[in-house]
Formats: structure tokens, C-alpha cells, sequence
């Protein structure tokens, strides 16, 4: 079985500023700029103090002019302060705001192209909080924690700089009582925080699953009576969340102790500040900028235990974004490390993005868990155009064959190729425009038909899409539904699944694949809308190579050739559907239950 590369549960702190590198390079400028302007603001306020000791000094000796110079200094310093930061905070967010909207499409990209085994691997939920609230997380840090850093950053070592040149003792001092302490205060948090900051945030992607999971169980809940179970269910999970809440608060809690850090600091300070004065060693100016800059410098480190859990938040959602990012990869670009150990596939013939559409299945074998193969060693040639139905009863591995034809999982054994070309080779845009497939179910977003259909490969326009419409013969089912600006409803829930599979051909059609497959959506299909599948499947190009797991026998009489699967294997391979075992092996029974499914452990031929 092909190896998948996982998300890591708990993915290392470490190293996640320099993960994000990449993200923040094309930015670098206006970054930097923006960061200039922060610390310039945060320097203007740190120099409030000694312009206000000047004013102190010039009080003391009566010296008019040195204080109406020194105020305007003032006045200047606070509007250059103001005008500076409201700049720089203004430029770092929008910086930031574009670096989180560069990681945003980037992981959204990473999760539509994900490998189909890689999103079944995962709870739902896990890739929803990784792909939302970890990045809600992040924007709120760029927004607005990140230029409160940068300025806060900027007033500690300007107000240090200030203390040295006013008085290196009493600075000394500060910083020998201040340093330790306050580290030992960051380390008790940093040992708390470790681990209860990455808890509450898996915590938080189990309840959103459990909670996916309940809305998208909602019917069977309540046909079954099944609400308290479920809620039991849920309640574990809102109970785990509650516990690493607790323990990320407990960590939180160890932060104020920076309160008394600053209290054992002022205390020394002034019982020295009195001894120097006392001494003649500084006078009263230089008092007065000590006990303004050590404000400053207190309420920007208490600023800073502040932005410290929720930098702490913050570098948990990164870890854990740049972490999906990883497993994300595409192959081709990923540490070869990191690469599943697969044998390199035999690339055969250079890429050929075009070709009338030849598919060929070379002794194809797959399973979804190791040891319990799905497909085993199937062997097909569709000619160009031909029309071929592939035939079994539930469970055979149809819809996984049709799945590997359409490249969504690699095969374990064997390869399948279109005109020569194997499809791990082809360019995804290019394999879509070889393959396309119209899955058992189709998906219909929430918005109107012309929304929908167009929701392919390239950006087809709506006379492309009132061609593909009228070339399908689906005209006036489209008009019937309103027009192709009718509303679908939030989950297509005007539509049946043979309509929304209808909706799937104008899309394939819109693609102009070289090779279609249609996932039937049900042998029970209305009489009317089976019509409409039928008649649009007759119309899809000539050219095209038409491969339809079919589960109606009128669906199989149109065809070509019938191919018919049993438990993974080609059992009859006919050029009419009246041949062979395939009619017998239609899959008409869907109500079977899973303990008659071959694939389950019991078998017999279906009807
Ligand atoms: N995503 C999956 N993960 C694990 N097992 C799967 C998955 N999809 C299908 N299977 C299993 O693979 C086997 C083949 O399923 P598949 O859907 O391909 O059969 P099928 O012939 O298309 O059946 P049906 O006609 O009912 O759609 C079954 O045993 C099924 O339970």
C-alpha cells in the first residue's frame, strides 16, 4: 500500500519563525519599514523622559527659555510618537495581514490537491481547525499583537540605553535584580506552557470534528433516537477540551508573578536612588528621568507578559500550519526524507498533454489498508471513443477502480495510462484535461447552477457554459430549474443525486476530457431523470472515452462493451452486454446489508 505522510499530533516548537520564512521573504521590504517606524515611536516616547528632565533642571534654575524649548520638544516628540507608531502599526498589519492571506490560499491550495488518502487518514475536524482557526489565530497576532511586540521591544532597549546614560549604577542595578528575575518568571511560564498550549489546540480540532460529525449524522441521529448518545459523545470531548483549557490558564497564571518582579526591583531602586543622591553622586533631573523611564520600562515588560501567552498561542498555530503545509507537499517537491519510500514509478513516454484517449489499466492492484487488496491485478484497454460499461455487485471495487482511472489514489501495483502516459507523470491541470470523473456523489456549493457548473478547470465563461448546456440537451431542465442563476439551495438540497450527477456531465463537458467516467449515482433513479443522464451522456463528445459504472441495465445496454469486476479481479471482459456473466452481476441490491458484502466476509453472486 502507498505510503501517506501524516500530520504530526504535536509538532515541534522549535524553529517555527524560521518555517515561516518563506511566507514572510516577499514582504521583506515594506516589513522592514514598518518595523523602523515602530521602534522610531517606541524611541520618541523613551525620549520624553530626559526632555522632561531637562524641563526638571531648568525648573530648578529658573531658566524660562530652556523650559519653553524643552515643552515644544515635548510636544514634538509626542506628535512624532503618535504620527510614528499609527504608521508603523498601521503598515506591520497590513504586512502581516498579507502573510497570513499568502498562508491561507496556500493551505487551502495544499488541502484541495491533498492526496485523497491523506484527508482520509484525519478527522475532518483536524483539517478544518488547522486551515481556520489556527490562521484566525495567526491574523490576530499580526494584526495586533505583532506591532505591540515590535514597539514593546523598542521601549525596552531604548529605556535601557536611557537608564545607562543617566546613571550606569542605578542601571546596573535594575538590570541585575530585573534580568534573572523576570527570565525566571518567563521560564516557570515557558515549562507550564510547553505542552498546554498545543493540548487546548487539539483539544479544540476533536470537538470541532465531533461536532462536523454530528450535523453531518443529524439525519441517522434522530431516525435512530440516537441524541443522548451522541451528546455523551460530544460531552466527552467539550469535557477534554475543558481540561486543557484548565491547564493552559494554570500556565497563564504563573505571568502576573512579573507584578512582584517589578515591586523587588523599585524597592532596591529607590533605596539606592536615595543612597546616590544622599552621596552627591546624581542629582534630582536625573532622578526624575530614572523614575520616568523605569516606567516605562516596567509597563512595557508588563506589556510583554501579556503578548507572551498568546505568542505562545500564536507559535502553537504556526507550528501546526507549517506542519499541514509539510504533509501537504506535493511529492515532487518535498525532502526526499520525507518522501514515502515507493519505488520510482517507470515514467514511460514524456508527458502528452493530448491524444484521442486511450486508456489502458496494466495489472492494477490497491487496497486502502495494507493487506486487504480492492483491486487485484485488473487489465483493461479502452480504445479511443469506445463506451464501456464496467459491471459488479456492491463491494467489487468499482467506484476505487474508477477512482485510480481518474488519478485520485496512485495504484499500489501496476499503472494505468492514458495515450502512453502514466498518470502520476501528467501535470495536474493536464491530467484533468485527459481524465475527468463524475463521482457517485457529486458535490453541489451552496449558490446557483452557473456557480456550480463552473467550478472546473480553467474559468469558462457563460456562453461556454449555455454551449455546453444546449450541446448536453439539458436546455429546458435548466430552464425548468429557474435558469442558471436559479439558487441551489446552501447544500444543493434541490437537487436528487442522479440531478447533481446531471450537473456533473455539463461540468465534465466544460472540461472536455479525454477519457469520462461516470460513478453512477443509484440504480433507482426516476424515470425522469434517468432520461436526462442517459440523453446527456449520449451527446458528450463522440470522441470521448467513455468508461460508466452502471448500475441500470438500460444504462449497460448503451454501451459498447461490458467489463465486469468481482471482488478486485476482471471476471468477464464482453463486447455486448448480453454476454458473458455482466447482467448477472448488476448491481441492483443496494439494501443489501454489509455482512453479505464479499468484501465484508460473506459473498454470493448479486442479483
Ligand atoms: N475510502 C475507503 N476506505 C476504506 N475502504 C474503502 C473505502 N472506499 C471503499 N472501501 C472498501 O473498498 C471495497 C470496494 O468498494 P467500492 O466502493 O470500490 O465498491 P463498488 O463496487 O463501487 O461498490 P458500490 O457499487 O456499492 O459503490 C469495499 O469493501 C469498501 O468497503
Amino acid at each position: 500500500m502507498a505510503e501517506v505522510v501524516l500530520l504530526t499530533e504535536d509538532p515541534p516548537l522549535r524553529g517555527t519563525l524560521r518555517r515561516l520564512a518563506p511566507f514572510l521573504r516577499p514582504h521583506a521590504v515594506p516589513a522592514a519599514v514598518a518595523v523602523v517606524l515602530t521602534l522610531s515611536a517606541s524611541l520618541a516616547w523613551v525620549l520624553v523622559a530626559p526632555v522632561f528632565g531637562a524641563i526638571t533642571g531648568a525648573v530648578l534654575e529658573s531658566d524660562r527659555d530652556r523650559v519653553l524649548v524643552a515643552g515644544l520638544l515635548l510636544l514634538g516628540l509626542a506628535v512624532a510618537r503618535t504620527l510614528l507608531s499609527w504608521a508603523g502599526e498601521l503598515l506591520l498589519a497590513v504586512v502581516g495581514e498579507r502573510v497570513v492571506r499568502g498562508i491561507r490560499e496556500r493551505v487551502v491550495d495544499r488541502l484541495a490537491a491533498a492526496p485523497l488518502r491523506f484527508v482520509e487518514a484525519h478527522r475532518g475536524g483536524e483539517l478544518l481547525t488547522r486551515s481556520t482557526t489556527e490562521i484566525e489565530l495567526l491574523s490576530t497576532f499580526v494584526r495586533s499583537q505583532l506591532p505591540a511586540a515590535v514597539s514593546v521591544l523598542g521601549y525596552l532597549v531604548f529605556a535601557v540605553v536611557v537608564l545607562f546614560a543617566y546613571s550606569w549604577l542605578l542601571a546596573l542595578l535594575l538590570l541585575a535584580l530585573f534580568v534573572p528575575l523576570s527570565l525566571l518568571v518567563m521560564r516557570s511560564f515557558e515549562r507550564a506552557a510547553g505542552s498546554a498550549f498545543t493540548a487546548e489546540a487539539t483539544a479544540r480540532a476533536a470537538v470541532a470534528s465531533a461536532f462536523a460529525e454530528t450535523v453531518a449524522a443529524r439525519e441517522a441521529i434522530q431516525a435512530a433516537g440516537a441524541e443522548q448518545a451522541w451528546a455523551r459523545r460530544f460531552a466527552d470531548h467539550t469535557g477534554a477540551l475543558l481540561d486543557a483549557i484548565r491547564r493552559t490558564i494554570r500556565a497563564l497564571n504563573r505571568l502576573p508573578l512579573a507584578v512582584l518582579v517589578e515591586a523587588i526591583t523599585t524597592a532596591a531602586l529607590i533605596a539606592a536612588g536615595g543612597m546616590l543622591i544622599a552621596a552627591g553622586r546624581i542629582d534630582i533631573p536625573t532622578v526624575a528621568v530614572f523614575v520616568l523611564t523605569t516606567r516605562t520600562l516596567f509597563d512595557s515588560f508588563n506589556e510583554a507578559t501579556g503578548l507572551v501567552g498568546e505568542f505562545q498561542e500564536s507559535r502553537v498555530a504556526v507550528a501546526r500550519l507549517t506542519d499541514l503545509l509539510a504533509a501537504t507537499q506535493p511529492a515532487a517537491t518535498r525532502p526526499a526524507a520525507t518522501r514515502p519510500a515507493a519505488p520510482a514509478p517507470d515514467r514511460g513516454p514524456a508527458q502528452r498533454p493530448s491524444g484521442p484517449g486511450r486508456l489502458v489499466l496494466d495489472d492494477v492492484g490497491f487496497g486502502y489498508t495494507a493487506g486487504t487488496p480492492v483491486l487485484d491485478g485488473v487489465s483493461v484497454t479502452v480504445e479511443p471513443g469506445e463506451r464501456v460499461a464496467l459491471v459488479g455487485r456492491t463491494g467489487a471495487g468499482k467506484s476505487t477502480l474508477a477512482k485510480i482511472v481518474a488519478g485520485l489514489y496512485p495504484p499500489d501495483r501496476g499503472r494505468v495510462t492514458v495515450d502512453g502516459s502514466p498518470l502520476d507523470v501528467l501535470a495536474p491541470d493536464v491530467l484533468r484535461h485527459r481524465v475527468a470523473l463524475v463521482g457517485q456523489q457529486v458535490h453541489v456549493a451552496a449558490g446557483s447552477v452557473h456557480d456550480n457548473v463552473t467550478l472546473v478547470l480553467g474559468t469558462p465563461g457563460r456562453p461556454e457554459v449555455e454551449r455546453a448546456v444546449d450541446a448536453l440537451g439539458l436546455r429546458r431542465w435548466i430552464g425548468e430549474l429557474g435558469g442558471l442563476d436559479a439558487d441551489l439551495g446552501t447544500r444543493g438540497d434541490r437537487l436528487s443525486a442522479g440531478e447533481r450527477q446531471v450537473l456533473g456531465l455539463i461540468r465534465a463537458a466544460l472540461v472536455a476530457p479525454a477519457v469520462l467516467v461516470l460513478d453512477e449515482a443509484t440504480a433507482d433513479l426516476d424515470p425522469t431523470t434517468a432520461g436526462l443522464l442517459e440523453g446527456a451522456l449520449e451527446r458528450i463528445r463522440d470522441a470521448t472515452t467513455l468508461v460508466v459504472i452502471a448500475h441500470r441495465p438500460d444504462t449497460v445496454a448503451r454501451m459498447d462493451r461490458v467489463v465486469t469486476l468481482d471482488a478486485g479481479r476482471v471476471v468477464t471482459d464482453t463486447g455486448s452486454p448480453t454476454e458473458g456473466a455482466g447482467s448477472a452481476l448488476l448491481d441492483h441490491d443496494r439494501s443489501r446489508r454489509p455482512a453479505d458484502h464479499p468484501a465484508h466476509g460473506a459473498g454470493g453472486p448479486g442479483r
